[in-house]
């Protein structure tokens, strides 16, 4: 996919989002290192889309930093990529929602048609390509984000509960296709409040508790052995909050 070259490890050291004199993300560190899949756990309000915005750049931290191998940012065009837990999309039809994501890429105008025809034939969803975008179900059109997502060729990519709004066929089929992204060496970097998603998708849980990182674990480990009080109550189901 990328060759040799890497963006990874992704780092964040202290870092901090502040807001009216509260931090939302407090003094967060951790890594995550290339092909991996990293599922961020936490009760409603932890700072789990906060910390997915901050590593994907849309917010600047207060305090602290993120790195990529070492570097503040990537140079060059953007390696990684975000899908959203509610697509956008134009007002066009599917397969031109694709070939306008890549407009700002290293594909040429001459094969950004065919990276997005062959993104949606990827992943099952050809006979979408000439339906307008907006009248798509739901599921389809987040099937057709994480497409686009795929097609820009990241190395990473963020996901914001992606699936929270879907029905439990959709859900599978967003799954299969992050399995299938991972497959492909892709790094995913995940938030979810569906315990059995993450059991099926994480090889590292970070759990965040009221901005603060209280885990970085191994999977299998968070799961049978969650070191904090806080990660034990949640996987019981009785920490909301
Ligand atoms: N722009 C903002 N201004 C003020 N507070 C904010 C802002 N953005 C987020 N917050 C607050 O920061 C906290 C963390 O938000 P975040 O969206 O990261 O939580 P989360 O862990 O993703 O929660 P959920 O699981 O409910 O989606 C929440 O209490 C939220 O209300």
């Amino acid at each position: 996919m990328h060759g040799s070259f890497s963006i990874l490890p992704l780092r964040a050291d202290g870092l901090t989002y502040v807001i009216r004199g509260r931090a939302l993300v407090d003094n967060v560190s951790f890594v995550v290192a290339r092909g991996t899949r990293t599922i961020i756990m936490g009760p409603n309000g932890a700072g789990k889309s906060l910390t997915l915005r901050l590593c994907h750049g849309l917010l600047q931290p207060s305090s602290g930093s993120v790195t990529w191998n070492g570097a503040a940012q990537v140079n060059g065009r953007k390696r990684h990529a975000m899908v959203f837990q509610r697509p956008v999309m134009l007002r066009r039809s599917a397969l031109a929602n694709v070939v306008h994501a890549l407009s700002l890429t290293r594909f040429s105008s001459a094969d950004r048609q065919a990276r997005a025809s062959e993104a949606l034939a990827r992943f099952g969803l050809a006979e979408l390509a000439r339906r307008p975008a907006r009248i798509l179900s739901g599921g389809e059109q987040q099937r057709l984000a994480m497409a686009r997502a795929w097609a820009l060729d990241p190395e990473v990519l963020f996901l914001d509960e992606p699936t929270s709004a879907l029905d439990p066929a959709a859900t599978r089929a967003v799954e299969e296709m992050i399995e299938a992204f991972h497959a492909d060496g892709m790094t995913i970097v995940m938030t979810t409040h569906d315990l059995g998603q993450a059991r099926r998708l994480a090889d590292q849980v970070l759990f965040l508790h009221h901005g603060r990182l209280l885990e970085q674990t191994p999977a299998e480990e968070f799961f049978e052995r969650p070191r904090s009080e806080a990660a034990r109550a949640f996987i019981k189901g009785e920490l909301l909050w």
